[in-house]
């Protein structure tokens, strides 16, 4: 007889996981339908592996470093197997601990295959899935709610002549690799480009990116993107923006790039290829026609505010809906839902404070509103700058690279919106998130006492030099 359930989570995502939790809690017979690995992307693919490496990564950098802090070491030795080993370890029992939490409850299940909407639905407001399992073998079940948090998949352009003949790496099988590349080519300059690129810098590995737009980190000011461009140049690697790749030839690691930029065309040889240009949604699979879903014309699932698609009982989460591609947003996708559907709540994506930071090193880190978003939206801003070497603290561990800024509403004084570029921007980010979080005013951060000489110390400078030269 088929199974019945009262809800299906497709995807063992970010926040398919804590929902699926909850709904069992609840106490809902529930399915999380996962064709691949407990933990989807940020844990198999994504953030774990990524941030573990990056420690390796930055390890290596200090201890090439040692000098300038008069601790001298030997030779430097990279050692790829060793460092693939520590995060393959990492991944593995954040895997584990995923797919146990996810069975303890016994209203809730893991089945591990690929789900479809089936051919025919029943219509009567339940949904049927058919379910091809890892095992081989195949069934249908039923359930009264969806929840599609498939997330994913790295973008490999179409328009790149012989890309796809040659052994290209993604950002899934690059943290594969047990060697260190001679000569690292990378397409793109979004996150996974920049991050990738300063740790496979610093394994010893030259390495060039490619752009194809005007300048990297789109989405940030263009100081920011112009400091930060700096940084990485300073460290070694070769940026080269405005260049269209328009061919990739070669075998092995003998590969070519033939590229178009502002000094006419090029060829450039790489022993590696990093396709980094964006992520598509994993929806083919699922035949979301069958059900009426409606996508967006990126591919993406549509969703409304409260995360509901165009078919009843069926709901998007995370990545696949689109917007912006992060690990504490699909949570936060959770929490809308988990309030909504279990305890009567109106929540919504509307005025989410957003944030996330870039690590590469130092990281790059935003909360809110920048100052090109302001300027679009016309809006009236005061803005608080320094430049990195203004903190003590920076100065003091020698990494005094990087700016942070702030935009200020001129008539409430409260914070709109912050920038950091620096040494763990990202901390100093979240404090300033937690005081738009509070309502407090500029002023409370300006007149703060902070330890010293704490990174968080720097906001008091920061809040007291505007650009119009007012306190
Ligand atoms: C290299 C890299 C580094 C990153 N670093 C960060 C970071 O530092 N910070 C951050 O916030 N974000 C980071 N991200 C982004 C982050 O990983 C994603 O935003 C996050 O994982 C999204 O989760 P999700 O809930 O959308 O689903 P995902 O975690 O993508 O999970 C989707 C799951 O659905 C499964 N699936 C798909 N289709 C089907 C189907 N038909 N049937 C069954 N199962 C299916 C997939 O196998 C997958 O396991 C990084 C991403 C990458 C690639
Ligand atoms: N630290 C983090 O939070 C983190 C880390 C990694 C990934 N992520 C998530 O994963 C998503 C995907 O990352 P991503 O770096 O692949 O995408 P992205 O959208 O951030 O950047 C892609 C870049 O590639 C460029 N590009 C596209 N096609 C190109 C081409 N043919 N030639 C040259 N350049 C080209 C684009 O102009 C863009 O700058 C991110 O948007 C982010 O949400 C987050």
């Amino acid at each position: 007889m088929m199974e019945s359930f009262d809800a299906v989570v497709i995807g063992s995502g970010q926040g398919g996981n804590p929902l699926a939790k909850s709904m069992a809690k609840h106490g809902w017979k529930t399915a999380v339908i996962e064709r691949r690995y407990a933990g989807g992307t940020c844990v198999n693919d994504g953030c774990t592996p990524s941030k573990t490496i990056d420690a390796s990564a930055r390890v290596a950098y200090l201890a090439r470093r040692g000098a300038d802090f008069g601790v001298h070491t030997g030779e430097i030795r990279i050692d790829m197997a060793e460092i693939y080993a520590r995060k393959q370890k990492m991944v593995l029992t954040s895997r584990e601990n995923n797919a146990k939490g996810l069975t303890t409850d016994p209203n809730s299940s893991l089945l591990m295959g690929q789900a479809s909407f089936a051919e025919k639905q029943p219509g009567d407001g339940t949904h049927l899935l058919d379910l091809a399992m890892n095992d081989g073998t195949s069934r249908q079940i039923s359930a009264a709610r969806i929840f599609l948090n498939t997330g994913e998949r790295p973008h490999i352009p179409e328009e790149i002549d012989g890309l796809r003949d040659v052994p290209y790496l993604d950002s899934t099988s690059i943290m594969e690799l047990q060697t260190v590349p001679g000569h690292l080519v990378v397409i793109g300059a979004g996150y996974i480009a920049l991050e990738f690129a300063q740790m496979f810098l610093r394994f010893g590995a030259t390495v060039t990116v490619l752009e194809r737009g005007e300048r990297l980190a789109p989405h940030e000011d263009d100081d920011v993107a112009e400091c930060l461009r700096g940084i990485l140049t300073e460290d070694g690697i070769r940026i080269i923006t405005c260049s269209a790749v328009s061919r990739v030839h070669g075998s092995g690691q003998e590969l070519k790039l033939d590229i178009v930029t502002d000094d006419g065309p090029q060829t450039l040889d790489a022993t590696h290829v990093l396709v980094a240009t964006g992520r598509s949604p994993n929806v083919e699979p699922l035949h979301l026609d069958r059900a009426g879903i409606a996508q967006s014309k990126s591919g993406h699932i549509q969703v409304n505010e409260k995360l509901e698609t165009t078919a009843a009982n069926i709901w998007a989460l995370g990545d696949v809906k689109g917007g912006p591609a992060f690990t504490h947003v699909s949570y936060d996708d959770f929490r809308i839902l988990r309030d909504n559907l279990l305890a009567k709540g109106q929540r919504s994506t509307r005025d989410r404070l957003l944030t996330y930071a870039m690590f590469t090193d130092p990281e790059l880190a935003r909360v809110g509103l920048s100052e090109a978003e302001a300027k679009k939206q016309g809006r009236e801003v005061r803005i608080a700058q320094i430049p990195m070497k203004w903190m003590a603290r920076a100065q003091e561990m020698d990494e005094p690279r990087g700016m942070m800024k702030a935009l200020v509403d001129p008539k409430t004084n409260l914070i709109l919106g912050a920038t950091v570029l620096g040494v763990e921007g990202g901390e100093v980010a979240a404090q300033i998130q937690i005081a738009i979080m509070g309502g407090l005013p500029y002023t409370a951060l300006r007149e703060g006492i902070f330890a010293h000489p704490t990174k968080s110390e720097a906001l008091n400078t920061l809040f007291t030099t505007f650009r119009d030269g007012k306190e």
